[in-house]
């Protein structure tokens, strides 16, 4: 199924048929990914008296609990409410899904002990490419990603000058398949989300930081129209599903 996008007066195709899913799913134990120093996410029968949520353990359904923190057991998006005192649900702050992206790849810089996106490397990426969100996929990709045990093990993340750039550039939508923007451990300081949200200055209630996505390597960098979807929790996160749609010649 086709679709023709109009955009800025240039019309693109896309095949609906086709979706690239980058979202990571809560699929529960220990092969789940998990960071932030929490246990692995819970799906399993609800039980109550006699009742048991599972049709072969004699329920007449199947009827899962389900225990996960969106920040550490998948694909989450959140919105500024993630880091301010007053409450903001991403639920909200998102109300466009459909967003012209470039997927970019990084790898990211020794610096000390950690490993970090620097400015350069994202203004190289993104020349001067206009763009409404961007998917940043890091090096090395593989499918381990999606079951990384993430906690104490500082992975990479985004300088705060990087972060930025994405706002200056008018990035509204920044996608990335690491847990956090941010240092894992750097005391609250949070420098990529309060520069990328602009916390200081005129905050941008509807930008969105979407982390813990995979980018398979059978998806080339380059140009493409993101669907991003939320399940509708009103938290500061949510579970979301970003999925991409190859832009066609
Ligand atoms: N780096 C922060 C913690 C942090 O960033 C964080 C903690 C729990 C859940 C999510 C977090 N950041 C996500 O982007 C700190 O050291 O205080």
């Amino acid at each position: 199924m086709k679709a023709v996008i109009k955009h800025n007066k240039i019309k693109y195709t896309i095949d609906l048929a086709n979706p690239l899913d980058i979202s990571i799913p809560v699929i529960g134990g220990d092969n789940n990914v998990t960071s932030w120093y929490l246990p692995p996410p819970k799906i399993e029968p609800h039980k109550e008296g006699e009742f048991v949520g599972k049709v072969t353990e004699g329920g007449s359904t199947n009827f899962n609990d389900i225990y996960f923190n969106p920040h550490s057991h998948g694909t989450h998006t959140e919105c500024v409410g993630h880091i301010t005192e007053e409450f903001r649900s991403v639920n909200k702050c998102l109300s466009k899904y459909f967003f012209m992206t470039e997927v970019i790849t990084v790898a990211p810089e020794k610096m000390g002990d950690d490993f970090v996106i620097s400015k350069k490397q994202l203004q190289y990426a993104l020349g001067n490419k206009n763009r409404e969100a961007v998917v940043i996929r890091t090096i090395p990709n593989l499918s381990e990603k999606k079951s990384r045990q993430y906690s104490h093990t500082n992975p990479p993340y985004l300088m705060g000058d990087a972060a930025e750039l994405l706002r200056d550039k008018g990035i509204e939508h920044l996608l990335i398949d690491l847990p956090s923007v941010d240092k894992e451990k750097d005391d609250g300081n949070l420098l990529a989300h309060k520069a990328f949200w602009d916390v200081e200055g005129k905050i941008r209630q509807n930008a969105t930081i979407t982390e813990l996505i995979f980018v398979a390597n059978t998806i080339p960098d380059g140009k493409y129209f993101l669907n991003l979807q939320l399940a509708p929790f009103e938290n500061d996160a949510s579970p979301s599903r970003p999925v991409l749609y190859k832009i066609e010649d």
